[in-house]
């Protein structure tokens, strides 16, 4: 993946247009979600900024996919609400929420795969909240996917491409917020780089992004605040430094 142009160096604090923007873009409060009789969200308060990056760990079984899902929009919390702006979105679908302006990518890859690496993006650019010819190809630029590699199919494509793909469909609508889960899974060293150069451009540029991400260092470096769930709870909240270094911390590096 090639350098992102306007990369920041530093994730914390935020710059630029991101300063100005203190109010959170997408609000969880007093999510509940249940399994059955198991409780897997259990009274969870979460803001997303926009520029800046929030991360979610914890160990298996946290609930962090969970949140996921009612974040965005592929399940409904039995209690608690969910808000985009000031919207109360919590019981709009997937789709609703794509065109108001939450994308996401998926942990296991989603992409056509007979259709080529453009007009997956392009299927993207018109699920979005805004569709604009000139936002796919920026994104494909973006993602270093404007070659000869743009009108392969995506069927047979290494996983590190499939997940720049899949990163470049899901913001060629020009989301407000990127839900990433698990986007360093199967990427090499370099690859996972590459990708914290993108996404904090993206934050940088204003985009609100949350990342579920069991790496953490990946987190680390890439994280302006970081929220560790056990048991359904968000047991601690802050700067990585602190949140992830903290003695008997349940992130667990
Ligand atoms: N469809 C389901 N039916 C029943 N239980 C489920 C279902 N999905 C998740 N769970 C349970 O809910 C709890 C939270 O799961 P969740 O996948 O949200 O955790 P997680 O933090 O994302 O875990 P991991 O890091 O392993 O992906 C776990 O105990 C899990 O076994």
């Amino acid at each position: 993946m090639p350098r992102a142009g306007g990369a920041r160096q530093a994730a914390r604090p935020p710059t630029g247009r991101a300063t100005a923007a203190s109010s959170p873009v997408l609000t969880a409060r007093r999510l509940h979600a249940h399994y059955g009789g198991f409780t897997a969200l259990d009274g969870v308060d979460l803001d997303v900024f926009p520029g800046r990056i929030t991360a979610v760990v914890g160990p298996n079984g946290a609930g962090k996919s969970t949140l996921f899902h009612c974040l965005a929009g592929t399940l409904r919390p039995a209690r608690g609400s969910v808000r985009l702006g000031g919207r109360d979105i919590t019981a709009l679908p997937a789709h609703a929420r794509t065109r108001l302006g939450v994308a996401r990518t998926f942990q296991q890859l989603a992409v056509f795969p007979s259709l080529t690496v453009a007009e997956n993006v392009r299927v993207g650019a018109e699920q979005g909240r805004v569709t604009d010819p000139g936002t796919v190809e920026r994104t494909l630029r973006l993602l270093g996917l404007d070659g000869p590699v743009r009108a392969l199919p995506a069927a047979g494509l290494p996983t590190g491409t499939l997940r720049r793909v899949e990163l470049a469909r899901a913001l060629a609508g020009a989301p407000r917020v990127l839900l990433l889960d698990e986007p360093a899974a199967g990427l090499d060293t370099a690859e996972v780089a590459a990708l914290t150069r993108v996404l904090k451009a993206l934050a940088a540029d204003g985009t609100a992004l949350l990342v579920v991400e069991h790496d953490l260092d990946l987190v680390a470096g890439l994280a302006d605040v970081v929220h560790v769930m056990t048991a359904g709870r968000i047991v601690a909240s802050g700067p990585p430094g602190r949140v992830l270094d903290a003695p008997g911390s349940a992130a667990g590096r």
